[in-house]
């Protein structure tokens, strides 16, 4: 199959139709052209994936397929916004039609879960890497952002984490058990918060995707809101089969491995309060953020001086 062919074949049914709610000019040309509705503000934001560093070598195609479009789409929940578009830069060694197909299961089935479409992209030969550029909107002034955290706001975690840190471990299982099946569901298989970070719009002050892991991410915030927090370890979130399958450590893991794709937020208090019940059963409360800087956390000595995922971190 050409490279044209390709395009033609695999990507182009999946591609967004001209003319469609997010797209006035879907693929085939130079460009896309993204429709923008008046009173909207564009959200956008591209994630690299590379064979061997954010998934295994000879990974399943259909897993690669939605693995990429959800963690890319997770900056969108982060953000609040609302998906509309993405394009994707896919680097092959070869194109094989049965890895090509499945790849586009997997996409094409994130795509209509997660309400987006696919405006363009590029297709190169060289080693395995997928680049992913992802639009969406927000309410024109809505989106939330890294750096709103004030003292005294809530510091707030939604589902569990460490789960998909812990799946690395059993990714070579041949017949896991049922737990090890749960966390490697979550690795395999991330869900993007997006209506979660929706329904937070007017009520998060700030908020992040958890991609390199709790500790740091939530760094993240507190660096750019210039301010700092008190978390309870024993707070920390972590689901049932994480604790039936580690002990030693797991607290530690938990929030340094990364690959939650949950969302880390600080919310007022008064505005938690306001939020629906069904909002705040999504979330954890682990602790409140100080005036004095940097990350305290009680209940959980063994993760001082801890850090979470960085791919220049030994330089
Ligand atoms: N090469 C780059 N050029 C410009 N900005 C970058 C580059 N790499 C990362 N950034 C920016 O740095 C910030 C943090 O990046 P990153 O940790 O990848 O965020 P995320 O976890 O949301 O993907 C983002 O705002 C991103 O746009
Ligand atoms: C096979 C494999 N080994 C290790 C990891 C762990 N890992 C690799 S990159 C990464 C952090 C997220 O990637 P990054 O490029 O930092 O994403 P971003 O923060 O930009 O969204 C993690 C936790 C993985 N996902 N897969
Ligand atoms: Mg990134």
């Amino acid at each position: 199959m050409g490279e044209f062919e390709l395009i033609r074949q695999i990507f182009m049914p999946l591609a967004g139709q001209s003319g469609s709610a997010a797209l006035l000019l879907g693929p085939g040309d130079d460009c896309a052209i993204q429709r923008v509705p008046p009173g909207q503000d564009l959200v956008f934001s591209i994630d690299t994936l590379v064979e061997g560093i954010h998934f295994p070598h000879h990974y399943d195609a259909e897993k690669l397929g939605w693995r990429a479009l959800a963690v890319a789409v997770s900056d969108l929940a982060a953000m609040g916004a609302d998906p509309r578009c993405f394009t994707l830069a896919l680097t092959l060694p070869e194109a094989r039609r049965e890895w090509l197909e499945a790849f586009a299961r997997g996409l094409g089935s994130a795509a209509g879960v997660f309400g987006i479409v696919l405006a363009g992209g590029d297709t190169t030969r060289g080693p395995l890497t997928l680049s992913l550029q992802v639009h969406g909107t927000v309410p024109a002034g809505t989106a939330l952002l890294r750096s709103g955290a004030q003292a005294g706001d809530l510091v707030c975690v939604s589902g569990t984490v460490g789960d998909a840190g812990l799946a690395l471990t059993y990714l070579d299982d041949p017949d896991p058990s049922a737990d090890a099946a749960a966390v490697l569901k979550r690795y395999h298989f991330p869900m993007p918060r997006l209506e979660l970070g929706r329904r937070l719009r007017g009520f998060a002050s700030a908020a992040i995707d958890v991609s390199d892991g709790l500790l740091a991410d939530l760094g993240h915030i507190l660096q750019a809101s210039g301010v700092g927090a008190r978390i309870d370890g024993a707070l920390v979130p972590l689901s049932e089969a994480l604790c039936r399958l580690s002990d030693h450590g797991r607290l530690r893991a938990a929030v340094t491995a990364g690959d939650d794709y949950e969302l880390a937020v600080t919310i007022p208090e008064h505005r938690w309060r306001a939020l629906a019940d069904d909002v705040r059963e999504q979330l954890t409360v682990v602790g409140s953020v100080t005036t004095e800087q940097g990350l305290v956390i009680i209940n959980g000595d063994d993760v001082q001086g801890a850090t979470g995922f960085d791919h220049f971190g030994d330089v």
